[in-house]
């Protein structure tokens, strides 16, 4: 457990003309929306703003696109009078990328998909997940996508083994998985315990099933051109679909990706590589990081390190996704901890254009690809469009 907390250490450099901006790329809210604002030219990045619905928390700005409402909160307003008399606060500034919105507009939208194809070909989609040992962590998260998968019609097969179960008992329920012609995505919940070889095993999921893109096939077809990986990490998918249902341009940008483990910094590398963005890695060994990260337009931060990125990592407008998840002592907290990501959030609103908060940023959208994926792979096996 770690005691880091950006609001005590290093220096904050704070950019309060980048919250003012116009910003780049972005398109720009229709001039009668803006009259009554104090800022003429400020740019938010969706379509129009709405008046807020009863539902969400008074204080913040609503924006509406054409999949629906998204909670964002680009600057503060007052909520009881309308988006477009309303005053700005000069504090805030990032728009918030609300992953658990998304996450939950894509199952909605996978939910219909599956029972359209249980409707026209009567098949349902299976997933079988293999859990093994009783890590808290891994156990809440193998339980979430059960339930992910109930409430989105997937059939699921789940297999929880004791920590000391040997390699061969795993890859004989994997053998069995990959037989068996209801179940069309397998995964095995990482990390593995130590005298597992995760190679071994994450080998031996038929790449047709491999539904969390692990596989050395998968993966390689990943890093070459013109060639097409069956499943994409479940992971930077949901980065990158973050960014594309955000309308974030990726193309020729410079995108930073902080960390280079198999299941998010390198994949989340090549998938930005594929998107044409120009991609630069920054790892354990990098002299300097803050130097590389402070020219990125996107920074992909996936390195475990409770707050590491500071607000002086951070170039005024950037884009920032953080894919961390670190339990840090909060006494204030009923479970005495809560959780923060690699990236120093307070300092990162102040600064970037566009966040991901920790929680519900890329963490649900883990999920959601996972539901994505197993549907993708059930429609290929049943040459269903
Ligand atoms: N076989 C795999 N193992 C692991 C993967 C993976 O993609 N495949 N990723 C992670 C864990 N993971 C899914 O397995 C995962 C992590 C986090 C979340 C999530 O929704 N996080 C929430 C916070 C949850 C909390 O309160 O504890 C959030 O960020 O909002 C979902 C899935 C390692 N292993």
């Amino acid at each position: 457990m770690a005691f880091a907390d950006c609001s005590t250490s290093a220096p904050t450099r704070t950019f309060l003309f980048s919250r003012l901006r116009p910003r780049r790329g972005l398109p720009s809210i229709p001039p009668h929306l803006l009259r009554g604002l104090p800022v003429a030219g400020f740019r938010l990045p969706s379509l129009r703003i709405t008046n807020s619905p009863s539902s969400f928390p008074k204080g913040n700005a609503f924006l509406r696109n054409k999949q629906g409402f998204r909670h964002f909160r680009p600057f503060t307003v007052l909520a009881s009078v309308s988006a477009s008399e309303a005053a700005i606060s000069t504090e805030a500034s990032a728009m918030v990328i609300d992953g658990k919105s998304i996450a939950k507009e894509i199952r909605h939208e996978i939910t219909t998909e599956i029972s359209r194809m249980k409707d026209e070909i009567g098949v349902i989609p299976g997933l079988a997940v293999i859990l093994v040992g009783d890590r808290k962590d891994s156990t809440t998260y193998v339980r979430n996508k059960k339930k992910a998968c109930e409430s989105v019609g997937i059939k699921s097969y789940e297999v929880c083994l004791p920590e000391d179960s040997t390699e061969e008992e795993v890859l004989k329920f994997i053998s069995g998985f990959n037989d068996d012609p209801e179940v069309h995505g397998i995964l095995v919940q990482l990390p593995l315990p130590s005298h597992m070889n995760e190679q071994n095993i994450l080998n031996a999921v038929s790449i047709e099933k491999d539904v969390d893109g692990f596989h050395p096939l998968n993966i390689g077809r990943l890093a070459m051109r013109g060639r097409e990986p069956l499943f994409v990490p479940c992971t930077p998918k949901g980065c990158i679909e973050l960014l594309h249902r955000c309308n974030i341009d990726i193309k020729g940008k410079q995108a930073v990706v902080i960390g280079r483990s198999n299941i998010v910094g390198m994949p989340a590398a090549l998938l930005l590589l594929r998107e044409d963005a120009t991609v630069s890695i920054v790892h354990s060994r990098t002299k300097n990081p803050e130097e590389v990260t402070s020219q990125a337009d996107i920074i992909i931060a996936a390195v475990g390190q409770p707050n590491m990125v500071r607000g002086s990592w951070i170039k005024p407008g950037a884009v920032i996704i953080d894919v961390g998840i670190n339990p840090v002592e909060d006494a204030t907290s009923p479970r005495g901890y809560r959780l923060v990501g690699d990236v120093c959030y307070e300092e990162a609103c102040k600064i970037a254009s566009a966040v991901t908060p920790v929680p519900g940023g890329v963490g649900p959208m883990t999920i959601a690809m996972l539901l994505s994926n197993t549907l993708s792979s059930a429609k290929r096996m049943h040459n269903f469009q």
